[in-house]
């Protein structure tokens, strides 16, 4: 009988770097690449020029009233179709899964750097999210199930009643709680719940839009034994949270930040560390200052420095590792990593070069809170 075969083992965390040009296009993605002043230069310029003229007033707030619907037709129309699962989730982020061994899963730590198949540009996914105006092969595609109820009015009314009965509520029995904002179609939640066999574990999930958090609750694999989906806007700070405060282990932010207002991002930041218990941390993965991205924007689409809106309706913004530190700093957070993952992706086929920049940080809760 032949051996069962290993599970291969897990490449770490940006090990593949180019030193000799001429290899190039030999693999479909390097890592830790180190840009030269005149790439910066350019990079810096091309966002001189596409930034050169914002977007009126009138357009900006337009964006701002109906963020939420441009999201929720984002969903109807990709459903849970666009988003690629994330194993590299527990080799970047350990704390989602802290008893997991670290062999499972043989893949790869970015979900660009399967080996089979070249990157397409945008279209193939910017770290989990593509651009809507580079899939033109998605059609409108009317959400099919039957919804549940999940309006902010009727789960606002839910959470008060809950927390009124003595500290019962969703999740209340968990020993490790973990919030994932912005949960969009659940492709950071089902790996989590797959991957994390803590019979301890519970896992919470918001969204502004309907459409996605429908989309998460009628997924087979929602279990609400282990899971509550709930719609909640970040940006409305008079929406309570179904957990009291200092309840979580962590809270996960996946390139959600970036389709904040940015005046807004600090009250954000500052009420999600509130639900952290003392030693709980903030994990984020978001968009970095010049990644490929912002440097496709066009003249027209800026809304305010680094803040652009997409054809779709969608905004995004670009981060220093800077502004982030500060963000979280600010609310009383401290430091455990804050990196920039350059990362060069090829397109072997068509021999195209695209240079991505991403953050990852993690933020922790200080025993004896600053705030
Ligand atoms: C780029 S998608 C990322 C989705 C998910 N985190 C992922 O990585 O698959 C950004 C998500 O943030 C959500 N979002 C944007 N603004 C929000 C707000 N004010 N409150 C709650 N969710 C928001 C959007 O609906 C969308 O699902």
């Amino acid at each position: 009988m032949a051996a069962p075969r290993e599970a291969p083992e897990r490449r770490p965390f940006g090990r593949r770097f180019l030193t000799d040009p001429a290899r190039l296009f030999q693999h479909n993605a390097w890592d830790n690449v180190e840009w030269s002043e005149e790439q910066e230069a350019n990079a810096r310029s091309k966002v001189q020029e596409n930034s050169s003229q914002l977007l009126p007033q009138d357009k900006q707030e337009e964006y701002e009233v109906n963020a939420k619907r441009y999201w929720d037709d984002f969903y109807k129309i990709h459903e849970n179709g666009f988003f690629k699962d994330r194993h590299w989730l527990f080799t970047e982020f350990p704390e989602l899964a802290p008893s997991r061994n670290p062999n499972q899963n043989g893949d790869s730590a970015h979900e660009f750097s399967n080996e089979e198949s070249d990157n397409e540009g945008l279209g193939s996914c910017e770290n989990g999210y593509c651009s809507l105006e580079t899939r033109a092969e998605n059609q409108l595609n009317l959400i099919k199930s039957t919804p549940k109820i999940c309006t902010e009015e009727l789960a606002t009314q839910k959470y008060s009643e809950l927390n009124q009965s003595d500290g019962d509520y969703p999740g209340s029995s968990a020993s490790y709680r973990i919030l994932e904002v912005g949960c969009g179609a659940g492709n950071t939640v089902f790996p989590i719940l797959q991957t994390n066999n803590d019979p301890g574990l519970f896992v919470y999930c918001c969204d502004f839009s309907t459409t996605a958090v429908d989309l998460v609750q009628n997924n087979a694999e929602y279990d609400s034994s282990r899971c509550f989906a709930f719609v909640h806007d970040l940006c409305n700070d008079q929406s309570p949270f179904p957990m009291p405060n200092e309840s979580l282990d962590v809270v996960i932010l996946i390139f959600v930040l970036s389709a904040i207002l940015p005046e807004k991002m600090q009250c954000i930041v500052n009420r999600l560390s509130r639900l952290l218990k003392p030693g709980g941390m903030i994990l984020l993965r978001d968009y970095g200052r010049y990644d490929l991205a912002q440097l496709r924007f066009k003249k027209g689409q800026c809304l305010s420095d680094n803040f652009y809106v997409r054809g779709d309706g969608t905004r995004v913004y670009f981060f220093t590792q800077g502004e982030l530190d500060d963000l979280f700093t600010a609310a009383g957070l401290e430091k455990i990593q804050n990196l920039v993952d350059r990362r060069l992706q090829v397109n072997r086929g068509k021999q195209m070069t695209m240079y991505r920049v991403w953050i990852q940080c993690k933020y922790r809760k200080p025993a004896t809170p600053q705030l």
